[in-house]
């Protein structure tokens, strides 16, 4: 094993050691032998039941079944989760198959980012996620159930389902993917026409065109971002089945992995002998794989919050520090948009996640010896599914890229460090995906323009007020301000400004999309501005230099200067309308950003 993956290891064990031991305590208390139905009394079991079909009513009377809880966070809104339409009735009939029940124990609400980006919706998406979380502890508290099976995809979904199924490690619980859509325009071909839209040089036509050859039906988006972050993780964590993440839709091969997961997850109920629950797979050498893996791929910036989030839950303390250490020795072995031009399903083609987790493996930068839905050992992965006569079966995945434009070996990385970074100096902590960003464009050293939202940028941009080096400072978008939106919308100007040679950079106490590249963007910046973080301080014309090598984010104002300056104020005007006021009581909840941006951290950190 890699020297600094094992200290960071140990490290995250040490630190977490009390929470974490309370933790377990919780869910070996919880976990019971025999289905956890037979605890019920029998007006709670009849209601339980009450619902479901004689063959299903019998299964479940009979206490050998196990009963497979589905939580399902399906909707039209999302793509990427419209084909989960049909996955529950898959499941049962797969689970009858195996004398075992399925039953739709809840749904979850999801945002698609995609629909809300630049809207007042955007503003609900991270608290969404906690949302979903407490929507999934709502479906699993029937306590009917001996498994779960959890069916999201997108951004704050699988973090959100991750943190409500973790409250109930004692389940074993398999995510259950959908995949991405077949690729349209490429995303670059979409990012440049957006770019020419945006100096007045294509029309809205040739705009909604090109966005609907990108965006064109059912499945994850292509590119790189939180969704497809996600699936990843979630894969190296050992929590899908080998090879299941980018499978796309509506396929032969599609269908039988949720039958196969259906029937997986039975087989780790305490009934059938080989008892794995989540919580037992989710401890710190899977999460140290997680951020290995989101290191070597470039993944998402929101998961510098989501995973903190998510071991919480887990009662695992997983630090911005954590990750900086294992950025510096993690190689990036894959360039996917928008690190590059590729997407998912070339990722895919040219030998996917079982090529990845074999060279991490084989460089000692991945734990193999975890716990994983198919038992113990992460080398089971280094395998993929295909269908043999209509079988499913696995086969050791290629063991050299069929793309190297696209997926590299250790020995030919990209670049020899991760794709993130963590920023930091008298503006706060932030971070900074690296690996979307060229080299000669990561260090900014310019005078601050200070924006009240992204109209306000667009609206200079099109006075033509931005033709210069400057350092875009948004504040006041930070988790307790307005819900920490991601501002993805400012891309196209701000890259169209960058193409015409100009050095500009954003710091915002806000985020971008996992889509988000090219520009040098330091984000999450803690502590935000509305609790009196620096930001507030900043003024027109302060000379900010941004180092995305270094990972230093510098104001250059005399210390004594800036210290006597009157704090901003706040967008308070926007916290109403699309239901933003609903959400007041989260905001004051929100624990920084380095800590996940959760409502649930302070309960966590106490009670685990
Ligand atoms: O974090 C992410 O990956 C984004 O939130 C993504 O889910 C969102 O949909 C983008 O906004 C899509 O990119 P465009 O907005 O560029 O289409
Ligand atoms: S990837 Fe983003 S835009 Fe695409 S379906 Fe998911 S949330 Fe929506």
């Amino acid at each position: 094993m890699h020297p600094r993956v094992l200290e960071v290891t140990e490290r995250l064990i040490a630190r977490s050691r009390a929470t974490r031991q309370a933790y377990l305590a919780l869910i070996r208390g919880a976990a019971t032998d025999g289905p956890m139905r037979g605890k019920l009394q029998c007006a709670n079991f009849a209601h339980g039941v009450a619902g479901c079909g004689s063959e299903d009513k019998h299964s479940l009377r009979m206490m050998n079944s196990a009963n497979i809880a589905i939580v399902s966070s399906y909707n039209d809104m999302l793509s990427a989760h419209q084909p989960y339409e049909v996955f529950p009735e898959q499941i049962k009939n797969a689970l009858r198959e195996i004398g075992s029940v399925g039953q739709f124990a809840g749904g979850t609400p999801a945002m698609c980012d995609g629909v809300t980006q630049g809207e007042p919706g955007m503003e609900l998406s991270l608290p969404s996620r906690e949302v979903i979380a407490m929507s999934t502890a709502v479906a699993l508290s029937h306590n009917m159930f001996d498994g779960a099976l959890m069916l999201g995809i997108c951004d704050k979904i699988v973090p959100g389902l991750m943190m409500g199924s973790l409250r109930f490690g004692h389940l074993p619980t398999i995510f259950v993917p959908g995949g991405p859509m077949v690729s349209g325009i490429s995303n670059k071909e979409k990012a440049d026409v957006r770019q020419k839209y945006a100096e007045g040089k294509a029309t809205r036509e040739e705009l909604l065109e090109s966005e609907m050859k990108s965006y064109h039906s059912p499945g994850t988006c292509t590119f790189y971002g939180t969704a497809n972050t996600n699936q990843l993780l979630m894969e190296v964590m050992g929590l899908h089945l080998p090879g299941a993440s980018f499978v796309n839709p509506n396929t032969p091969l599609r269908e039988a992995l949720t039958r196969e997961a259906a029937h997986q997850v039975t087989r780790l109920t305490k009934q059938n002998g080989n008892f794995m629950p989540i919580g037992e797979i989710v401890d710190e050498k899977a999460l140290v794989n997680s951020i290995v893996a989101l290191h070597a791929t470039g993944g998402s910036t929101n998961h510098t919050l989501h995973m903190p989030a998510i071991a919480m839950a887990a009662g695992i303390q997983l630090t911005w520090q954590d990750m900086a250490d294992l950025s510096e020795v993690v190689p990036t072995l894959s360039h996917v948009y928008p690190n590059g031009k590729a997407d998912i399903n070339h990722f895919q083609a040219a030998g996917g996640m079982s090529f990845l987790i074999r060279e991490l493996l084989e460089a000692g930068l991945l734990h193999e010896d975890v716990n994983t839905v198919l038992g113990h050992g992460l080398s089971q992965y280094t395998k993929e599914p295909f269908l043999d006569n209509g079988k499913l079966v696995w086969r050791e995945g290629p063991t050299e890229s069929l793309d190297e434009n696209i997926l590299r070996p250790v020995a030919r990385a990209f670049s020899a460090e991760g794709g993130l970074r963590v920023m930091e100096g008298n503006l706060g902590r932030g971070v900074m995906k690296v690996s979307a960003v060229a080299l000669e464009n990561q260090i900014v050293e310019a005078p601050a323009m200070v924006f009240q939202d992204q109209q306000d940028l667009a609206d200079a941009f099109k006075a033509g007020l931005l033709e210069k080096d400057f350092v875009a400072v948004m504040r006041f978008q930070g988790p307790r301000s307005n819900g920490m939106p991601e501002l993805h919308k400012m891309t196209p100007f701000l890259g169209v400004l960058q193409d015409r040679g100009f050095k500009v950079a954003l710091v915002t106490d806000g985020r971008m999309s996992g889509a988000s590249g090219k520009i040098p963007a330091a984000i999450h910046v803690s502590p935000e501005a509305y609790v009196g973080g620096a930001l507030a301080r900043v003024q027109e014309g302060d000379i900010i230099r941004v180092d995305g090598v270094k990972g230093t984010l510098e104001l250059k104002v005399d210390a004594a200067e800036f210290a006597a300056r009157e704090p901003a104020k706040g967008l308070l005007g926007n916290n109403i309308g699309s239901g933003r006021e609903l959400f007041g009581f989260m905001r004051l909840a929100f624990s920084s950003a380095e800590q996940g941006a959760s409502a649930f951290t302070s309960a966590l950190e106490t009670l685990n």
